[in-house]
């Protein structure tokens, strides 16, 4: 039985997120602190029957919670701690009327949402993941999320090349919004599906006709997919333009995805482009390689396969234009171990599946290669790292060219120190080891380096 003893709830959870304005930023506040609502202070029994004073939060989803926990609950425990002082513990739980709502809808309808919203089950934000290269992207589709038809986010055109995960992230911010606002109407369409939908209707000379526009019409978020699969398709365009300027009047959401800028995008009517133009742009690059990396850590994980990390280091590093090939890649070793012999993978097989997928260049790396390389990556001259100069930002970039000289070729201390311009082999042996050290505490040094490897193999 829990019973409300104080209402002074509101006023610490307001408290509290005093402090979480100060502590992070205000995207990460909307998205994860402003959906969290205050019940109360409740009197709550442990597991023992022992009572305890709880300050009672209700989180919008499941979902939403567990990544709540997973990414914030150290900054939310210290920030509670630090308004509760250890008087009271902090409860959260999901929202029960968030949660009988969902029920009733799918009472009423059974299976409405999947129904009309057409969005994959493992296309989420849970699932996707994070790195330096998509970080702001998905810091604005999860605020998109938490608030779909709030400008200036309720028309956002998503691109960027194949493969790159922006089905996947428009697919994200539709669940979490069912999630969060399960009273919206949510649809997914891809442009060749919307194409036979509109050519299927156009065929009728039923009573039927015209109620696939009708249906978009509805939405209060709609996401089109491959946008560039409509161009030169005039008639279809139009269907679509009714659609997009309906939702749009009327303040729904909106989200496009295409895998060229809009100034690429040629072949769509000017009215068309003319709403494009004012979207809010998202984004993706290619994976960089602390995602490619994780990703394929996360998917030898799930498949219970046994894969060194040398194998995974090597996908990673000769894969890098877009995650389906590496998922590709990854499934295809999977499944050969399957039904290899040793019933694992080993380096032959890996460089075997990656070498018929890509061309894994054999370019020559030779010390001079390397100054230039490591020059580049610093923005210096070869001459400077030549001079007797000391300087950190000399000495650095030179130990590095020390460091990968070893690595990467058979070249002597002595020689490295010639290439410099030291008269001292020693102080070759000194900088490698300095730079192995480093590396192993330093992640930006490590990231650097494994960058300007990558480039010099050609990546
Ligand atoms: N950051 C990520 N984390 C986890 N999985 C990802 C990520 N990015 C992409 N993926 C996965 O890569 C695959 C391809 O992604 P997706 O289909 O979203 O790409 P796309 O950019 O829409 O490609 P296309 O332009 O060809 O339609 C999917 O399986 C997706 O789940």
């Amino acid at each position: 039985m829990q019973t409300p003893i104080s209402p002074s709830g509101d006023t610490l959870w307001q408290r509290c997120m005093l402090l979480l304005a100060q502590a992070t930023d205000p995207q990460t506040l909307q998205t994860w602190f402003t959906p969290i609502r205050s019940v109360g202070v409740e009197q709550r029994e442990d597991e023992k029957g022992e009572t305890f004073d709880a300050l009672v939060l209700y989180a919008p989803s499941e979902q939403f919670l567990n990544t709540l926990m997973e990414r914030h609950f150290d900054l939310l425990k210290q920030v509670t701690d630090s308004v509760l002082g250890g008087e009271m513990e902090v409860v959260i739980d999901v929202d029960p009327e968030i949660a009988r709502r969902q029920i009733a809808r799918q009472a009423l309808s059974p299976k409405a949402q999947e129904y009309t919203s057409h969005l994959s089950a493992d296309l989420r934000f849970e699932t996707f993941y994070e790195s330096a290269c998509n970080r702001e992207a998905l810091r604005i589709a999860e605020a998109t999320a938490a608030r779909p038809g709030q400008a200036p986010l309720n028309f956002l055109f998503i691109y960027g090349p194949s493969g790159v995960g922006k089905t996947h992230l428009s697919q994200a911010i539709g669940q979490r919004a069912m999630e969060l606002h399960p009273e919206l109407r949510v649809s997914y369409v891809s442009s060749s599906k919307f194409e036979a939908q509109f050519i299927r209707d156009s065929l009728n000379r039923g009573p039927g006709r015209g109620t696939f526009i009708g249906f978009y019409q509805q939405m209060d978020l709609l996401i089109i997919d491959d946008i560039q699969g409509l161009i030169g398709k005039v008639k279809t365009q139009q269907a679509f333009f009714d659609i997009f300027n309906h939702l749009y009047l009327l303040g729904k959401q909106i989200i496009v995805t295409c895998d060229v800028p809009p100034i690429d995008l040629k072949g769509m009517e000017t009215r068309i482009m003319t709403r494009i133009q004012s979207a809010m742009m998202l984004r993706i690059d290619r994976p960089d390689l602390e995602l490619r990396r994780k990703i394929l850590q996360h998917r030898v994980a799930e498949s219970g396969v046994e894969l060194g990390e040398e194998c995974v280091e090597f996908i990673a590093e000769n894969m890098p234009d877009n995650v389906r090939q590496l998922e590709g890649a990854i499934r295809t070793l999977i499944t050969h171990s399957k039904y290899s012999d040793q019933g694992k993978v080993d380096m032959a097989m890996t460089r075997r599946i990656v070498g018929g997928s890509v061309s894994i260049d054999q370019r020559e790396i030779t010390p001079n290669t390397i100054l230039e390389a490591v020059c580049e990556s610093y923005g210096l001259q070869p001459d400077q790292l030549r001079t007797s100069s000391r300087r950190a930002e000399l000495a650095l970039p030179r130990q590095v060219v020390m460091y990968l000289v070893k690595k990467l070729t058979n070249v002597s201390y002595k020689a490295t120190a010639k290439l410099l311009n030291r008269n001292d082999h020693t102080t070759v042996m000194h900088g490698v080891k300095s730079i192995e050290g480093r590396i192993e505490l330093e992640q930006d040094l490590k990231q650097r380096i494994t960058e300007i490897e990558l480039k010099l193999k050609g990546r």
